[in-house]
Parts: C-alpha cells; structure tokens; sequence
C-alpha cells in the first residue's frame, strides 16, 4: 500500500504588501519521515516557504496539510504539539540557564509525562547534542554555535512529529555540522530544512526541493534533482562530484566574482 503524505502544499502563493509576488505555484508532498532540504539562491523565497508550511505567515492562497488536516484548521495549541521550528531570528533569553531554556520546548507536552520523566529526557537530549557540560551555564555565554545546538535541542525537547530548521548549521563547525544533521537525520521525524551548503544534502536529505526566483525548479528525491544541470541552472555554478574512499563527495566550483560581473552575466 502506498503510504498517504504527511505533508502537502497544494498551489502556495504568498506576496508582499506592495503586490510583489513572493511565492508562486508552489506545490509537493512528502511522506513521514522524509528530510526535505530547501536550497536555492539567496532571495529565491526559501523563508517564505518554510514560514507557510509552519504556519509562522497565514495563507492567502494555496493550503498546507499535516497527516491530512489543514494547518488553517489546527488549533495553536495542537500545532505546538506537532510542530516544531528553529528559525534564524530565536531569541536571545540570554539570561536563562540552558537547561532552563531547552526545557520551555517541554511547555506544550508538558502534561503528557511526569515530572521525572521529563527530567531524564532533558538529560537525554543535553546528551545527544552535546551540550550536558554547560547545562548550567546562561545562555548568553555560550559561542554562536553552542547557542545554535541549543535551539535545535530546545526544538527536539519538544518531541515534535513535524521539524522545521532555518540553516540548522549555520555557526556550526565541520564535525559538529556533521554530528548535527546525523541526529537530525536519525529522528525518525519527518524534516524540513533550508540548507545552503549544498554539498551536505545529499547525505542528509532524502528529497530536495530546489528554488529559484519565488518558484520551485526541482523537486523530487535527491539523486533525481540535485544533479549538476539542475544546480547550474538554479544556482549558476558548476556542482562536481569526487570518489574518495568509496563514496562520491560533492563540491562546488565556487571562483572569485563580484555581483556585478554576476549581474551582467544573468542579464
Ligand atoms: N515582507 C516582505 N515584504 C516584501 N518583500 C519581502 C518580504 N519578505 C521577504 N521579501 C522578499 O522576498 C524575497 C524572498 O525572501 P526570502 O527570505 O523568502 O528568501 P530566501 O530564499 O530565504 O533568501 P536568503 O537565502 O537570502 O535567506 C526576497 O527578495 C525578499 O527581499
């Protein structure tokens, strides 16, 4: 039996104030579990995107769908128990403890375990994304990328069935961006994602949508859609790929440039 899609946009348009058109034509379903990378250049209405699929902007035009009931028919309270959303504008809260701070993602679960229960899984999530040695220190003092882990365990804490992460890696090292979208992707959870690194889609994602200029390019699983016309076309640079210890690494042909030769070229 074919599995129904846990999530499903059907025709999203959103636009300014002013009329322009921010999103248009938007349509895709994926199936529970699936890691959804967003990736497209900058401006292409990756934002806008995820903030209609969690809820974050109304929809005008178009719905969305969560194991088949309309996000415009779900109460807040029952999107917070099923969503979950790291976006680049958290606030600070720099004066909790992180503990404190990781445990207000428990807020809208709160009366489904005991107090100890809670406790242990607090301890469990401080655990798997690394952060159990300064579980007691003010979130201010923490670096870009300690506070960025301390999102997405906040996120996590809320045991969300549907996660939404604005470049999860963003502050993040090389090991610690892989130690991240390992958890992530080990969840069992279905995940979407805005990714600008390309070259970690292919090992994190199971589906990519590509975006350009408020439309989607190319949607489909990744093999299917992050090819190298594809990239091309979207992003204006050459994707490669390298065999290194029996695996394919991919890369991409970044040069020197300016925005202006950038602009002349796509005139
Ligand atoms: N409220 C708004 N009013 C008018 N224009 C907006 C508004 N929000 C976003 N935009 C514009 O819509 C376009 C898409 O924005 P969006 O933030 O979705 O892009 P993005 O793909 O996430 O970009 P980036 O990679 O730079 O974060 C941009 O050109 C942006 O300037």
């Amino acid at each position: 039996m074919t599995p129904t899609p846990f999530l499903k946009a059907r025709d999203l348009e959103f636009y300014a104030q002013n009329g322009d058109a921010l999103l248009q034509g938007v349509s895709f379903e994926v199936n529970e579990g699936a890691i959804l990378a967003i990736a497209g250049p900058n401006g292409a209405g990756k934002t806008t995107l995820l903030n209609l699929l969690c809820g974050a902007e109304a929809l005008a035009l178009g719905d969305v769908s969560i194991n088949e009931r309309s996000l415009k028919d779900l109460s807040a309270k029952e999107r917070a128990r099923m969503i979950a959303v790291v976006s680049q504008q958290e606030l600070p809260d720099g004066r909790l403890a992180l503990r404190d701070y990781i445990a207000l993602g428990q807020i809208p679960i709160r009366a489904d375990r005991s107090s100890e229960d809670h406790a242990r899984e607090l301890s469990r999530i401080l655990d798997l994304t690394g952060l159990s040695a300064m579980a007691d220190k003010r979130k201010a003092q923490l670096s870009g990328g300690e506070r960025q882990r301390a999102h997405i365990a906040r996120a996590l804490a809320q045991n969300p069935s549907l996660l939404f992460l604005d470049e999860p890696t963003n502050h993040l090292d090389p090991d610690a961006k892989g130690r991240m979208l390992s958890l992530v992707a080990e969840l069992g959870i279905t995940v979407v994602m805005i990714v600008h690194d390309l070259v970690m889609i292919p090992e994190f994602a199971t589906h990519v949508a590509l975006m350009k200029s408020t439309r989607l390019t190319g949607f489909g699983p990744v093999a299917d859609v992050l090819t190298p016309e594809r990239v091309r076309e979207t992003f204006g640079v050459d994707y490669l790929s390298f065999p290194h210890e029996g695996r394919v690494i991919p890369a991409l042909d970044i040069r020197r440039t300016t925005f202006s030769t950038q602009m002349k070229g796509h005139s």
